[in-house]
């Protein structure tokens, strides 16, 4: 028989309203407080466009903390209002909410917001959330560009966001774009369901081989030297990359599985950390970006660094749209019909640009680099445990790469913010790990 776990009835109990919900079960919309901003909260939007649709769970909490998205599994919901919050997550039909949307979703009195990378936070959210008595806000994303840090701190807000978590899962689908690109699998699969097969050809989709050949890494971070492992580990690549800093642990990783492949009879795999972004570019057979978005990385990949890449190379794009100028990408990829790409972001999301979407060479997907379930469940908790350590006061968690502690479904979390990125800033004690 399903017994309910303790801590799961104890929290049934702490939700007035929701005493006969089974919270491991998403709600049904008739059981929750489907509704409307209260009229006070309205009215102070200034520029609200229309009232906005919200769920709430323990409404009688002393904190509020906002959603703007419904966000995966229940962990992140319980977390919060074991600690007295009320949560309530906005329930628009719209994706991208826009500012004047978000201004009626903090109202007069908010403590806290979960906040999506598709959103504008800057001057005008933060001190309208510092107005509302707010000092925390997190993305549920690892990326911040769409944060403007410098207005959160002025306002003393703590901005979060989801590290580590999603490592493992956007490196995959680097990995996965790498394959199909490299195999033509999103081509041969339309060629089947179009009824074009009909039999067994010398040159039908003929691809690369990884195996020996070089994959490039822009940006080795956590995602980009999980992604080279990966590459190195499965396909016996060898390793060229391009980052601010040495990657001393991916460079120890592929001597030692050289040395173990050598051992073995194989040929070992190498790796090279170049002097210049050009020295990857040029050598590389496959080429997968991983840096931040900033100033720096802004067009890191335009039409003169594209035409020094190998005429049949692979560009992987899990990081952000703007790394590359993807107007010269179609231009490239029209005039050079062995190269391909492996697309999970754009320049403009949601639109790509003209001509993208009718290259065969291309791969596309809407920016699902982290959508595995561990993952998205995981970084609903950091973006919800951020909000609250502020709200409540705890230190930050001094090894924000360090995030297994925080996921454990059977033991409570510490009492510490996972990761803000403006806490020196803030001048926010640091725990000790
Ligand atoms: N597509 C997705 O769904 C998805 C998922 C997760 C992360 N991301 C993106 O990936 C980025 C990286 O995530 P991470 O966790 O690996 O971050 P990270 O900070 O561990 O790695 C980023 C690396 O980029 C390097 N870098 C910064 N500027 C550079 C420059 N000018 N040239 C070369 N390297 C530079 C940094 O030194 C760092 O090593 C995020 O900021 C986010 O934008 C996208
Ligand atoms: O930055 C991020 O975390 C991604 O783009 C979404 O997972």
């Amino acid at each position: 028989m399903h017994t309910v776990p303790r801590k799961i009835i104890r929290i049934i109990n702490s939700w007035s309203i929701f005493r006969h919900i089974n919270i491991e079960q998403r709600p049904s919309s008739a059981l929750l407080l489907s509704t409307f901003l209260q009229k006070d909260q309205i009215s102070s939007a200034n520029k609200m466009a229309k009232p906005i649709s919200i769920e709430a769970w323990n409404p009688s909490g002393k904190y509020r903390v906002v959603s703007t998205k419904s966000m995966p599994g229940t962990r992140w919901i319980r977390l919060l209002t074991d600690q007295d919050c009320r949560v309530e997550v906005c329930t628009e039909k719209k994706t991208i909410l826009s500012v004047e949307d978000i201004l009626a979703l903090i109202g007069e009195k908010c403590d806290g917001v979960i906040g999506q990378l598709t959103e504008d936070w800057g001057e005008v959210l933060f001190s309208a959330l510092k107005r509302a008595g707010g000092t925390a806000f997190s993305n549920m994303a690892v990326g911040y560009n769409n944060v403007d840090v410098d207005a959160a701190t002025k306002y003393g807000v703590a901005v979060g966001n989801t590290p580590g978590v999603l490592t493992e899962t956007t490196a995959e689908l680097a990995a996965s774009l790498s394959l199909a690109a490299a195999r033509r699998i999103v081509e041969a699969d339309e060629f089947m369901r179009a009824g074009l097969y009909d039999g067994w050809l010398p040159h039908l989709f003929v691809g690369n081989l990884l195996k020996g050949q070089t994959v490039g890494v822009i940006g080795a971070g956590r995602i980009g030297s999980t992604y080279a492992r990966m590459m190195i580990e499965g396909f016996k690549m060898n390793l060229i990359y391009y980052d601010l800093y040495q990657a001393t642990r991916l460079e120890n990783f592929v001597t030692a599985y050289g040395q173990f492949l050598q051992a073995n009879g194989e040929q070992p795999v190498t790796w090279k950390r170049a002097a210049t972004m050009e020295d990857v570019l040029r050598a590389a057979d496959v080429i997968s970006l991983h840096p931040i978005l900033d100033k720096t990385t802004y067009h890191l990949i335009n039409k003169e660094r594209l035409s020094i890449m190998k005429k049949d190379a692979i560009l992987v794009n899990c990081s952000r749209g703007p790394v590359v100028d993807e107007a010269a990408l179609v231009e490239h990829l029209k005039v050079n019909p062995m190269f391909r790409v492996g697309l999970d972001v754009f320049e403009d999301e949601p639109y790509m640009k003209p001509g993208l979407a009718e290259l065969k060479n291309a791969i596309v997907v809407p920016h699902i680099a982290s959508a595995s379930k561990w993952t998205r469940e995981g970084m609903a908790t950091l973006a919800a445990l951020n909000v609250l350590g502020k709200i409540k006061g705890y230190p930050v968690w001094a090894d924000p790469n360090r995030v297994e502690p925080f996921l454990d479904e059977n033991s409570p979390p510490p009492a510490v913010c996972p990761s803000i990125v403006n806490a020196k800033q803030l001048g926010l004690p640091s725990s000790k790990v």
